[in-house]
């Protein structure tokens, strides 16, 4: 085999301890390490697990690691100039500072979808746009919520054409650790000024699907959940639309006899098939909610695991980057079958 690709992470928080962890199972990568502005918990664990950890600000950051017992292996400069390729996972906005840092290292970097379009140039989803990705110095893995709307619709518009998309988001407020996000008492239109960001942001992915998307927010931090409608062209049965769906690893289809009524079920799924941290990372579709009428009018109801479903989108675009493999149907297959991840059959699933 060619040499390992060199990944380093820049910012290692909900989406960037979850990369590392899924870069570590790849045997065509390795990774450089970690980046953080402090010590913490999660630099703790980062030790523990035995990866290097980089300091984003070394003449802020070092005493205080010093402080705490943790080692640091270096600046995040340094780290960027070992690494073939860096995922950043730093703070929204803070990724298009980080950018000046790529360029003028001349490293290829992958953004995440709290960035703009434009900090990139080309935006991912696996299944949808693995070609547009080889051999780009910068790719944004488009946010959770789009990351779920992607691959759904790529897979329906695949099968039968789509006239046109209606999606509502039901956000989670916050995830699990993040205090200071809410609401706590509330329901928010968010935005309020229609679109929400999730149908543009499709289209920079799948530029000819017509979507109208909105969002709100709602107190819970477990899962989002997205109200699908869309007019086809053609006119399949449900059970069409869920043998076609269930062809797709990362989309599972639960059927009704699993009684998982609610978000709160699917991630107690998680937690019972000793998922690392009870990661869904697939769009988890209630098979009993998929309609079709007459027209070809769809509707479903689909929860999204917020933490966890851009990572094999990430391990993905680094392979498509970088050009270890120009086969994306090849690179997904060994993302899934490394992260555990194929298409839903109950009795198939390992504990
Ligand atoms: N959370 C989610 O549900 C999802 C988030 N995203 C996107 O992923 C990105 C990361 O989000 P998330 O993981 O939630 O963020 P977190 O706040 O959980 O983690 C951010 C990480 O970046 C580090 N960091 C802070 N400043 C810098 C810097 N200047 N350079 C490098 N690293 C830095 C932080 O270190 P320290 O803690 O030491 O300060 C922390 O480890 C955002 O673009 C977000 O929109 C996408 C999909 C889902
Ligand atoms: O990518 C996400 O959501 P999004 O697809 O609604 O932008 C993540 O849940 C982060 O959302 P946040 O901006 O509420 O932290």
């Amino acid at each position: 085999m060619a040499d390992k690709i060199k990944v380093a992470l820049n910012g290692y928080g909900t989406i960037g301890k979850r990369v590392a962890d899924a870069v570590m199972r790849q045997d065509d990568m390795t990774l450089v390490g970690i980046a953080k502005t402090k010590p913490d918990y999660e630099a703790y664990v980062a030790a523990k697990k035995g990866y290097a950890i980089y300091a984003v600000d070394p003449a802020k950051a070092e005493s205080k690691f010093k402080a705490a017992g943790l080692s640091i292996a270096g600046s995040n400069e340094e780290m960027i100039k070992k690494a073939d390729i860096i995922v950043d996972c730093a703070p929204e906005g803070i990724g298009e500072e980080n950018k000046k840092l790529y360029e003028k290292l001349n490293k290829p970097a992958i953004f995440q979808g709290g960035e703009e379009h434009e900090v990139a140039g080309t935006s991912f989803n696996a299944a949808a746009n693995y070609d547009q990705a080889i051999g780009k110095q910068f790719v944004r893995v488009v946010s959770c919520n789009t990351t779920g709307l992607c691959r759904l619709l790529y897979a329906l518009d695949k099968a039968y054409g789509i006239k046109k998309v209606r999606a509502t988001m039901m956000r989670r407020g916050g995830d699990p650790n993040d205090i200071k996000r809410g609401p706590i008492n509330a329901i928010v239109p968010d935005p309020i000024h229609l679109p929400s960001h999730h149908g543009p942001d499709v289209n920079t992915v799948l530029p000819h699907i017509k979507i109208d998307t909105v969002a709100v927010k709602l107190p819970t931090t477990l899962m989002h959940m997205h109200y699908v409608n869309m007019n086809l062209n053609k006119t399949p049965s449900r059970e069409d639309v869920i043998a076609t769906l269930k062809q797709y690893p990362r989309i599972w289809l639960i059927p009704p006899w699993l009684n998982i009524k609610s978000t709160a079920d699917v991630i107690e799924f998680g937690r019972e098939l000793g998922r690392p941290r009870n990661d869904m990372m697939e769009n988890v579709i209630w098979e009993e909610s998929v309609s079709v009428d007459k027209e070809g009018e769809l509707n479903l109801f689909q929860a999204i695991h917020q933490e966890s479903d851009v990572i094999p989108e990430n391990i993905d675009c680094i392979r498509a980057m970088t050009g270890i493999e120009k086969d994306g149907a090849k690179s997904m297959e060994k993302t899934n079958k490394t992260l555990g991840l194929g298409s839903f059959n109950p009795w198939k699933l390992s504990l």
